[in-house]
């Protein structure tokens, strides 16, 4: 049977510092993504979410990008642009993290992932389809439904050298049914550019993971920016991959960094056959809700 992944990759995850300077971002996320080819031979690099703005409810407005209709001009979309452009420059896979989208349509504001191919094209735009709205007392609350709406479909790229690969952003991760559902159309990865926080960081990153990669048996790889303690919203970090057995592959600590994992073909096979909870699925007891109804990104 052909492999889920076909050949070996080399997989980076850019842990980029950002700040407040939109043009600093692009031009410090091209110079690390650039590194990440060039240096380490990655053919699919990872920025992280909202690596062109502050991440906080107050700076979605303000660093929105109109993306429609595709391609946008320049000035609505430089963002787009200079990902486009990137992606084609260092002849690699990139999966743009994620940055605040503007819809003049519906004057809708989305967290939005834009992956393009080595040739520049846009491959996938992922809109975050679960809002991070937690309140936990004395620790930490957000709301980024006070700003931001749902995306409502899942995302899964065909690349043709290696695989399908699934992409959706951080708080997405802690609904396993998307996770699930990418994997059961055969995804080898599962791609999460994310922001956890000190608090539900050191709680949920790892394990959320992890978990993910262990019930489906794929590899799952999380994009972090780098932590700044001076800003308002302090990230996790650790960037990390994960192999499909739930063993940590590569992890960062809290600085900015590169992580470069590599991921061999047969793995996921290998073990699915030592666990083979992939063919002992009782499907005539529980429904596969895979075969049900999913909106797929177009
Ligand atoms: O799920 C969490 O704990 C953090 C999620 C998050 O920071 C996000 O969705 O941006």
């Amino acid at each position: 049977m052909a492999k889920l992944l076909k050949q070996p990759l080399k997989l980076a995850l850019i842990q980029l510092s950002t700040g407040a300077d939109k043009a600093a971002n692009l031009s410090r996320a091209r110079s690390k993504v650039l590194e990440a080819v060039h240096q380490h031979g990655a053919k699919i690099v990872v920025l992280p979410e909202c690596f062109n703005s502050p991440y906080g409810t107050k700076y979605f407005p303000k660093y929105a990008e109109t993306l429609l209709p595709s391609p946008p001009s320049k000035d609505k979309s430089p963002t787009f642009h200079a990902l486009s452009e990137l992606a084609k420059e260092g002849g690699c896979y990139l999966v743009g993290g994620s940055i605040p989208e503007y819809e003049e349509s519906t004057k809708n504001l989305y967290n939005t992932s834009l992956t393009f191919s080595p040739t520049g094209e846009l491959l996938a735009t992922h809109r975050k389809v679960h809002l991070f709205d937690i309140d936990i007392p004395g620790k930490i609350r957000f709301k980024e439904s006070e700003v931001l709406s749902p995306g409502n479909k899942l995302t899964l790229v065909d690349i043709p050298e290696y695989g399908k690969i699934a992409i959706a952003i951080c708080y997405d991760i802690r609904f396993p049914e998307l996770a699930m559902i990418a994997a059961r159309k055969g995804a080898f990865l599962l791609l999460y550019p994310g922001a956890f926080n000190l608090t539900t960081g050191a709680l949920h990153w790892e394990l959320q993971a992890r978990a993910r990669a262990m019930d489906n048996q794929v590899y799952v790889g999380l994009c972090s920016p780098a932590r700044d303690m001076e800003a308002e919203y302090n990230a996790w970090g650790h960037s990390m991959v994960v192999d499909p057995n739930a063993e940590v592959l590569e992890q960062l600590d809290e600085n900015e960094g590169i992580l470069v994992a590599e991921l061999k073909e047969g793995r996921i096979e290998e073990v699915r056959k030592g666990i083979p909870v992939y063919s002992q699925r009782r499907f005539d007891v529980y429904p596969d809700v895979s075969e049900g109804k999913i909106r797929w990104e177009e």
